[in-house]
């Protein structure tokens, strides 16, 4: 497109997971688009995120196969892992998905795609290289990109983030991974089940923002694996040396080497506001983040921050929830506000780690009676048909059954989180989840029977046991 000056009803700043459900959303309603992008078209969750993620830990799955039918006597031979076909696999599954976020896909809505960076020069007018558009309202989603801690020696050292690690074809010989949060967790145990060896260091614990027992399964399989677990430590410094890295930990009073052949920093999110000129604009931020409020605007009213940019829950689910707010707000003026009490996250390690609404610490310091019903893998028996044992469901209730919140370590644990989210989102009680009839054997009657458990010690009391003796003496 030559040089121009637009005008549309909407101009949306990256084409991510919130971008680009905006742009489809709002165009296909009738609104003129606007949509700028800088880098890929899809972002992080398709080019360096959840996709490449999700199909590197699918290849790790079958490379341990072999592993897991040894207890049901069927045997193969050990996993030969073709590192380049694993690579090839994981583009081959981005590109597969590539059209539905595409330049051709949008102009084809009716979108206009301008591809380059866009800053803001006025509060009411973006530049995007030779073009100016001057919207009605305006979108930022930007995203957020790794955070990279200041670390002695990092910054001369050579590492990966998400944005690199997909791009290797050739496995590591030996991962250092900084953090264990959701991507050390996924990405350390994706490259182990596929052969490397893998060290993960967190400065607190596995999965320090999960319910501690949940986290604990992960934990245990990360270590069963074979990733060597390091935490609470502080990482002192980080060098290149000989081909290669060493990481100096301090911990116990002492210090700790580690020698590896590459450095995954997965040590957190930063939201991307650089470059963005946000000043001329009239957009604050406070302690670095955007300053948002609960229909998503920043303080230039005209101006929505969707997906993770806004700071608050990063996960593509929470960006296509956003498109929704922002387009009822800025097509319809429709006042709707954001509310994350009930955004459900899962960590796609082997178990899965899902939870929605408050975990039980959370709970606990909120105050009130609360009630913590669990259920154990274990005493499932499909669980136990398919040696799938190690997991366990949390929900947490108050004390007249609400259900507050929900935790689930195990074997599809993302899919089984699903009816909890909904209890969540309608305010239900447990003793709509108790009295549900779920097919036999399934997993999903952890939840039944993790929810039937509230009514137990009511159930099986001697007032109940009382009661019955009487009416069979009345015949
Ligand atoms: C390794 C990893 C695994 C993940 N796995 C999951 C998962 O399994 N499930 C899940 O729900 N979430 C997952 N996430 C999180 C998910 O990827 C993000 O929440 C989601 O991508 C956020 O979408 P967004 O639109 O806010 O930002 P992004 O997808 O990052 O898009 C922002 C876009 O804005 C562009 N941009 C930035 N600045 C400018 C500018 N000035 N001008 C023009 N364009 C600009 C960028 O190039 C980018 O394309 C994962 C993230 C990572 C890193
Ligand atoms: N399955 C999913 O939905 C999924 C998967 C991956 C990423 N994501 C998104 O990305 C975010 C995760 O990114 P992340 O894992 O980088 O961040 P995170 O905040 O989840 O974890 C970072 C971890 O690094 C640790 N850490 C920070 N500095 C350190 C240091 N100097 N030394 C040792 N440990 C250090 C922190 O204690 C923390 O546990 C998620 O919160 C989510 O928004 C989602």
């Amino acid at each position: 497109m030559k040089n121009s000056r637009l005008t549309p009803d909407l101009c949306i700043v990256g084409a991510g997971s919130a971008g680009l459900a905006i742009a489809a959303g709002a165009q296909q309603m009738g609104a003129d688009c606007v949509l700028v992008e800088r880098g890929k078209m899809g972002g992080d969750c398709l080019n360096y995120g959840c996709v490449p993620s999700k199909a590197l830990l699918a290849a790790g799955r079958a490379a341990r196969l072999g592993a897991a039918a040894r207890a049901f006597g069927v045997t193969y031979d050990p996993p030969r892992v073709d590192f380049q076909a694993v690579h090839d696999h994981v583009h081959g599954v981005i590109d597969a998905i590539k059209p539905m976020d595409s330049q051709e896909r949008f102009e084809g809505l009716g979108v206009t795609v301008l591809r380059g960076e866009a800053s803001f020069v006025g509060p009411r007018e973006v530049r995007v290289g030779e073009h100016s558009v001057r919207a009605r309202r305006f979108v930022l989603a930007t995203g957020s990109t790794a955070a990279v801690p200041p670390i002695p020696g990092l910054a001369e050292t050579p590492y990966l983030t998400n944005e690199t690690i997909f791009d290797l074809s050739e496995r590591p010989e030996h991962l250092i991974v900084i953090g264990a949060g959701a991507i050390g967790s996924e990405l350390g145990q994706a490259f182990a089940h596929l052969g490397a060896k893998v060290s993960l260091i967190e400065m607190a614990r596995v999965l320090p923002h999960e319910d501690e027992e949940l986290g604990e399964c992960v934990r245990q399989s990360l270590r069963a694996d074979g990733v060597d677990l390091h935490e609470g430590v502080a990482v002192s410094a980080v060098a290149a040396k000989g081909g290669g890295i060493e990481v100096t930990l301090e911990a116990d009073g002492g210090e700790r080497r580690l020698q590896g052949s590459h450095l995954l920093v997965a040590a957190g999110r930063r939201p991307v506001l650089d470059g963005l000129g946000l000043e001329a604009a009239g957009i604050e931020r406070r302690d670095g983040a955007l300053v948002v409020d609960r229909r998503l605007r920043t303080t230039n009213r005209r101006v929505f921050a969707a997906g993770d940019v806004g700071g608050g829950p990063m996960f593509t689910h929470v960006a296509g929830y956003h498109a929704g707010i922002v387009i009822k707000n800025a097509l319809f003026r429709i006042p709707a506000k954001a509310d994350h009490s009930a955004v459900p996250r899962v960590t796609y390690t082997t178990p899965e780690l899902a939870q929605v609404g408050l975990s039980e610490a959370q709970a606990r310091e909120r105050g009130g009676a609360i009630h913590v019903l669990r259920w154990p893998f274990a005493e499932n028996d499909r669980a136990q048909a398919e040696r799938n044992t190690h997991g366990l469901i949390k929900a947490i209730t108050d004390k007249r059954g609400k259900v507050l919140g929900c935790g689930i370590a195990g074997e599809h644990a993302g899919e089984l989180i699903q009816p909890w989210i909904l209890a969540m989102q309608k305010g239900m009680k447990v003793g709509d989840m108790a009295q549900t009839i779920v097919p036999y054997p399934t997993l999903g009657e952890v939840s039944k029977r993790a929810a039937g458990s509230y009514y137990t010690p009511k159930l099986f009391s001697e007032r109940t046991r009382r009661i019955v003796r009487l009416l069979a003496r009345l015949g």
